[in-house]
């Protein structure tokens, strides 16, 4: 079962790839065809009705395979509105080749009685759909749900909502529909005979992290201060950089607002770092137990505390790292030393944790050499745990116990310090904007790794952790294939 959304996500990572959505109409529409072939005979009148969009351009590539059929193409609306390149691109080579076509500009043009075939395409709309079929393909629904005659709709019956299975108004009554490379949840409850068709994505596309996953971060335009974000990083103590490198990492990954909780020498200075960072030290140089009242208090507003970087592993922050963890209930990246005490930890908090293969260890985890190896492995620990796991390596491993997802970017010269601190930044920021902890996490390490490969490309092996955070928003940015 695939959603949309994610239909969307791994449509742009094939083409990333180099098998692009072109390619994909085209086996789209011959898997279209042959479920035509199964359901008439030689000389049957097969009538395929497209839609403007990409589900019309799969019928328009059907039509090129049906030689031996009476096939008639119907465009629902002039050549001049298709709304994308491929699917134009097939209904001109279609007027080219002299094969039949016909475009009506309303439903007056639109009269099934004359033609009657002995099998309708319905490629009208598909996952593109929206609200209520509008006019001209409403009227087109209801005249081909009145008539006699088998229908056979192109990915999901027009109308219906792939996700939901609903229909906001009225719907194409399909007799089978031929869908594409998963089935949809939305087509479970259907009366009809539903056929899934391999149409070429490779497994790559669904399991390397890669462009089309900066879908999940859709930015509502009209969004306020605070909607984006909230980010508590926790952190300092032997180390000073860290909460400041993980700080400014989700400020350019997105956050709105991020704030650092910190031991008072690490708060002077890393107030030197700059204004973007609103620190407020706690007493003493590490985290221990009696600061964990006020840290609760200060989380229970955030979006995501980030908790580690630099803390130290005293037995004292220790402590109160599983004492935070006991009574915090939000969400919360977990990297470095805290990761040890989180399989004792008994929490409500939905946890993001991000251990390099030592510390997945150090957890109770098992690693592989082999990423395929690693990658059922560390889906079985995070299965175990209940808890999101992002294990970097040369590979990343992402998982949730149910999804997993690998990160190729990245680059040899990262295993300098701090680039961790950066990615549990990121992570804090992106799992701040984006629902699923496993989509978060996923992106947050295909962009990590690759503003670290940008900043490979001006130092070489001599890049420092400070180098990727302002790589970061071009890191995030689909630049298109
Ligand atoms: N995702 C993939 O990997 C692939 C998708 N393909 C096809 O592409 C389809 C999706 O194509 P599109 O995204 O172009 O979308 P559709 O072809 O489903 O819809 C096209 C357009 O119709 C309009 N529309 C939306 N709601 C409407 C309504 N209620 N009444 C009237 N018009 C409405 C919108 O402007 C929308 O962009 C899939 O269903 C599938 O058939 C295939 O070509 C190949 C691979
Ligand atoms: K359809």
């Amino acid at each position: 079962m695939i959603s949309s959304e994610r239909m969307a996500m791994v449509d742009r990572n094939a083409a990333a790839l180099g098998v692009s959505t072109k390619q994909l109409m085209e086996s789209s529409g011959n898997a279209v065809a042959r479920a035509v072939r199964d359901r008439v005979d030689a000389g049957d009148r097969v009538h395929l009705i497209c839609g403007r969009g990409n589900n019309g351009g799969d019928a328009m590539v059907a039509a090129r395979f049906l030689d031996e059929f009476e096939v008639e193409t119907l465009l629902l609306g002039r050549p001049g509105t298709i709304r994308t390149d491929i699917a134009r691109e097939n209904w001109d080579a279609l007027v080219a080749s002299d094969l039949p076509t016909r475009s009506v500009a309303d439903s007056r043009g639109f009269d099934l009685g004359e033609i009657a075939p002995d099998l309708v395409v319905d490629a009208m709309l598909g996952t593109g759909v929206t609200g209520a079929l509008r006019e001209p393909e409403a009227t087109v629904t209801r005249r081909l749900n009145a008539a006699d005659v088998p229908v056979l709709s192109v990915d999901v019956p027009s109308g219906v909502d792939a996700d939901t299975g609903e229909a906001t108004g009225v719907a194409v009554d399909a007799d089978a529909v031929v869908t594409f490379h998963d089935d949809k949840p939305g087509l479970t409850g259907l009366d009809a005979d539903v056929t899934v068709a391999d149409i070429g994505i490779p497994d790559a596309a669904e399991t390397f992290v890669g462009p089309g996953d900066l879908l999940a971060l859709g930015r509502d335009a009209d969004s306020h201060k605070g909607d984006n974000g909230e980010v508590l990083v926790v952190g300092g103590g032997p180390y000073t950089g860290a909460p400041a490198l993980a700080a400014r990492a989700a400020l350019r990954a997105g956050a709105d607002l991020v704030r650092v909780a910190c031991p008072e020498p690490v708060a002077r200075e890393i107030q030197g770092y700059g204004p973007d960072l609103i620190v407020r030290a706690f007493d003493g140089d590490h985290l221990s137990p009696r600061h964990v009242d006020d840290l609760l208090d200060r989380a229970a507003d955030q979006d995501t505390v980030v908790f580690g970087p630099g803390l130290g592993s005293d037995d004292a922050t220790l402590d109160a790292v599983v004492e935070f963890l006991a009574g915090y209930d939000g969400r919360a990246v977990v990297d470095a030393d805290a990761l040890q005490v989180v399989p004792e930890v008994d929490t409500d908090a939905e946890l993001i944790c991000t251990p390099h293969q030592g510390e997945l260890r150090k957890m109770g985890g098992e690693t592989a050499r082999d990423w395929r190896e690693r990658a059922d492995l560390v889906t079985e620990f995070a299965g175990d745990m209940g808890h999101t796991l992002l294990v970097k390596g040369r590979y990343d491993v992402i998982s949730d116990g149910t999804d997993t997802r690998v990160g190729r970017t990245g680059n040899p010269g990262m295993t300098v310090g701090g680039t961790g601190d950066v990615l549990a930044g990121m992570t804090g920021a992106l799992a701040a904007q984006i629902q699923s902890p496993l989509r978060a996490a996923a992106l947050a390490a295909w962009a990590n790794g690759r503003a670290g490969d940008s900043a490979a490309d001006e130092f070489g092996d001599g890049l420092a952790a400070s180098d990727l955070p302002d790589r970061i928003p071009q890191a995030l940015r689909d630049e298109g294939v």
